[in-house]
């Protein structure tokens, strides 16, 4: 699913208004009936307080087509402006007089000084302040006000983004928006919504398409995309009945110290598990009982150190190598990393201490094969970037960094992003279960053994984050969040190809991401 920037969505408004032949009025009365018939469907009828909070651009002009609906059909309606200043909006204003006319109980005006109403715990507050036209910080009024529904507890629907957040840059103070339950967002998803500093303020959002143009919709480009089932689906390679395990490539996985084989065994059958045909390890010598015991179906090739790896030399020429875990950052280790980027020519994986090398010798980037994958975690991505000042700084410092070497960046968290070419592909899957020691081994063992059977490495690393996550959250129905343990993730990973590749609805994307 594309996540269209403000910019964008001003120009699908405009576009879709003269395209279809209809107002922006009529456009804005689509928005408001959408969120109607959301909250019609499940409060039918029921009594319940609904205090509807206005802004006076086109987000309180959606809000007061919300008003004039509910009213009409019965509900408890109070509804308030915001009324700090005089620049109402066209739509805005046609939607106030609306109302007018279906009630004697006009819309309460709150001037930025005035007491708050009462709002009960049980009651439900409608968020239509700011929409995507909030462009300078808010006033503390504002602000008490924010806090005012927030301590009151009561179910909080925010309209299109919760107010007081940006579309494009971050909010200093978490007192200065909107702490909403659940926003019905327009057309697509906000970026905001997938990012840590600011995802926590809707814990749930759904898109209300709003019938924008279908020309607009398909055909612009989005800086980033949503990766759910749909995204993914196409760029499955079916396997052939007549493949053998020479089709599906060489997985080598290189990593490993003493006190660090299990990190290796775990990206190996996770390769291997992905699909990869043959997988190989190559680690120190203290690892090649432990892996030939416990992982069967792999060859063990070791160096000549017994503790960790001094050299990095084999015969075969794999398809991929996935480089880094558990492998140290001795001096010894970081000149037998060198010599092997000096000569190798197979397609990479770089992972943990693959990525601290890399950070300590920037050098060594330069050496990096074209579409290398990077899998940082926060504490390795700081070492390669630098420190951030907010989200959005760190995307443009990774967007140049990958740039610059023109490599796949995956920044892992909780909707982790893939960045290649100035693109950004949020993840969808995945739970807090996977912060969990050797989950990361696991992922970079996934994108290995996809690379080796063939996909390409920006899919590879696309598709191996969804399965990842997808394999997680299928794992998660049976050992919940904290038993789950990195080899659950291998374990269901042919269950998540399973599900991927079911054609039942209850395989389609979660509610979160589309309209019911
Ligand atoms: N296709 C769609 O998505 C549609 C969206 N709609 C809704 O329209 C809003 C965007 O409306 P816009 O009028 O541009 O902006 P806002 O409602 O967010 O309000 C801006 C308003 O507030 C003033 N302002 C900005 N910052 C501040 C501040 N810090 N303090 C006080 N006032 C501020 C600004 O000057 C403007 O006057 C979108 O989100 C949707 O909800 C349409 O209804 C139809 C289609
Ligand atoms: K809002």
């Amino acid at each position: 699913m594309k996540i269209f920037s403000k910019e964008q969505i001003y120009s699908g408004d405009k576009i879709t208004t003269e395209r279809q032949n209809i107002s922006s009025t009529d456009l804005m009365e689509r928005a408001g009936v959408k969120i109607f018939n959301w909250i019609h469907a499940r409060m039918q009828g029921a009594q319940v307080p609904i205090h509807i909070f206005c802004g006076i651009g086109n987000n309180g002009g959606d809000g007061l087509v919300l008003t004039r609906h509910l009213i009409t059909h019965g509900y408890n309606v109070h509804t308030y402006i915001i009324n700090c200043s005089d620049k109402r909006s066209k739509d805005f204003l046609i939607n106030y007089d609306r109302v007018k006319q279906v009630t004697k109980t006009w819309p309460t005006l709150l001037n930025c000084s005035d007491d708050f109403p009462e709002i009960g715990l049980e009651d439900i507050i409608v968020d239509a302040v700011f929409g995507i036209g909030l462009n300078r910080p808010i006033d503390e009024w504002l602000k008490n006000l924010f806090k005012h529904f927030r301590s009151s507890k009561a179910f909080t629907l925010s309209i299109d983004i919760p107010s007081g957040l940006y579309t494009d840059r971050p909010i200093v103070d978490e007192d200065a928006a909107v702490w909403a339950d659940f926003t019905l967002s327009f057309a697509s998803p906000k970026l905001v919504f997938f990012l840590p500093e600011t995802a926590q303020y809707t814990q749930e959002w759904m898109v209300l398409d709003i019938g924008l143009d279908s020309d607009f919709l398909s055909t612009t480009q989005t800086i980033a995309e949503l990766i759910g089932k749909f995204e993914i689906l196409p760029n499955y390679i079916p396997r052939h009945k007549f493949s053998h395990k020479g089709n599906h490539g060489l997985a080598l996985i290189v990593g490993g110290r003493y006190g660090m084989i299990g990190a290796v065994t775990l990206a190996c059958k996770a390769a291997l598990a992905a699909g990869s045909g043959l997988v190989s390890a190559y680690v120190p010598k203290c690892g090649y009982v432990p892996l030939q015991t416990s992982f069967p179906e792999g060859m063990v090739l070791t160096c000549d150190d017994e503790q960790m790896i001094t050299s990095i030399s084999f015969q075969t020429q794999p398809s991929v190598v996935g480089i880094g875990i558990g492998i140290g950052t001795h001096a010894k280790t970081v000149s037998a990393f060198r010599a092997f980027l000096e000569q190798n020519k197979s397609p990479l994986v770089v992972d943990a201490d693959g990525i601290n090398m890399l950070s300590k010798n920037k050098d060594l980037l330069k050496l990096l094969p074209t579409q290398t994958v990077l899998t940082p975690h926060p504490k390795e991505l700081e070492r390669l970037i630098g420190v951030w000042k907010n989200d959005f700084d760190k995307l443009e410092k990774v967007k140049a960094l990958s740039k610059e070497h023109n490599v796949i960046v995956v920044i892992k968290g909780a909707n982790s992003i893939t960045v290649f070419d100035g693109k950004l592909y949020i993840n969808t899957t995945g739970n807090p279960g996977l912060a969990t020691a050797g989950s990361g081994d696991v992922l970079t063992g996934i994108i290995t053994g996809l690379i080796a059977q063939g996909y390409n490495a920006l899919v590879a690393a696309i598709f191996g984050v969804y399965l990842h996550g997808l394999s997680a959250d299928i794992a998660a129905f049976k050992h919940g969040y904290e038993s789950l343990i990195a080899s659950h993730v291998i374990d269901h990973l042919g269950p998540a190809f399973l599900s991927l590749l079911k054609k039942t609805k209850e395989t389609e994307e979660s509610s979160q991401s589309k309209e019911k």
